[in-house]
């Protein structure tokens, strides 16, 4: 018996080793029925970075991120998880990887009934045989690296917008995840609150060196905490820019992300 077929399965299934990139998505193309979102995506993700999807309303950055915490099989291309294929994971393998993934959506979907600390709680008691007297211990110690130690006992209903999106975050840094991955993390925060939550951000990634991706389109936080990224574009649904928003908007030559960058119009834009 030859090797062959196993060599193939080999290279099929490994990213190219870089012990530096822990996400890489290879020549990636996602769509829902028969419309493609994106297609041909290729980008990779450092640890410990800051990593932004770009790119005007519509482009696609939340499918892109649904995919890339296994909510979204793609219709082409490879997502790496370290030197994991994830989709050709059996699913068993996708949850364990999935487990190491903290997820904060737009609307963190705080359960109305459990207090704050009861919500954080949950995917202790979930995933964990952390006992209960630790599992509060644990939980105090993600309020208070969020600032909400004092909100334990609230009810979601008791809390404004920001202190919401920061009791998601502590849920979303329960299990001590390898990467986080935040859908808009300002959307309708005010710009101090909104700046806050940016500082907490860069906290967090450089207290617990945890890897960050955002789908985003507030330029101020673009410019102020991220490393890297991939700007999507609307009409080519394909990649048309790849490095940080500073870089992007000082030496990018393509009008699209020029124009987004500088907050200009379009010339046939409205
Ligand atoms: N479940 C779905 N079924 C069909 N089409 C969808 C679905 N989810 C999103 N889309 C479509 O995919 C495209 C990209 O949507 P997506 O939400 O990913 O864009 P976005 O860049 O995140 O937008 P925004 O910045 O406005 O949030 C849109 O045309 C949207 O209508």
């Amino acid at each position: 018996m030859t090797a062959v077929p196993n060599s193939l399965q080999a290279a099929e299934n490994s990213s190219h080793k870089d012990p530096d990139i822990i996400l890489k998505v290879q020549n990636m193309t996602l769509g829902f029925g028969s419309k493609i979102v994106q297609h041909d995506l290729n980008f990779s993700i450092k640890k410990g970075s800051i990593f932004a999807i770009m790119g005007p309303s519509g482009c696609g950055k939340s499918t892109v991120m649904k995919s890339m915490i296994g909510l979204l099989q793609p219709k082409a291309g490879a997502f790496f998880v370290g030197d994991k294929n994830f989709w050709k994971t059996p699913l068993q393998e996708r949850d364990k990887i999935s487990r190491r993934f903290g997820v904060l959506f737009q609307n963190p979907a705080l359960w109305s009934s459990l207090t704050v600390g009861e919500n954080v709680a949950l995917p202790l008691q979930m995933f964990t045989k952390i006992s209960p007297q630790n599992i509060r211990k644990l939980v105090a110690l993600k309020l208070a690296l969020v600032g909400l130690d004092y909100a334990i006992d609230l009810y979601p209903s008791e809390l404004s917008g920001g202190m919401r999106k920061r009791a998601g975050l502590a849920r979303a840094l329960a299990l001590d995840p390898d990467v986080l991955f935040f859908d808009e993390p300002s959307a309708g925060l005010d710009p101090i609150t909104s700046k806050r939550l940016d500082d907490l951000i860069l906290n967090i990634r450089d207290g617990l060196g945890t890897t960050i991706v955002m789908v985003s389109h507030e330029l101020p936080s673009l410019f102020s905490i991220v490393d890297d990224g991939v700007f999507l574009d609307a009409e080519t649904k394909t990649s048309i820019g790849l490095g940080a928003p500073e870089y992007l908007k000082e030496h990018s030559t393509n009008p699209i992300i020029s124009a987004f960058m500088n907050r200009e119009r379009l010339e046939n834009n409205e």
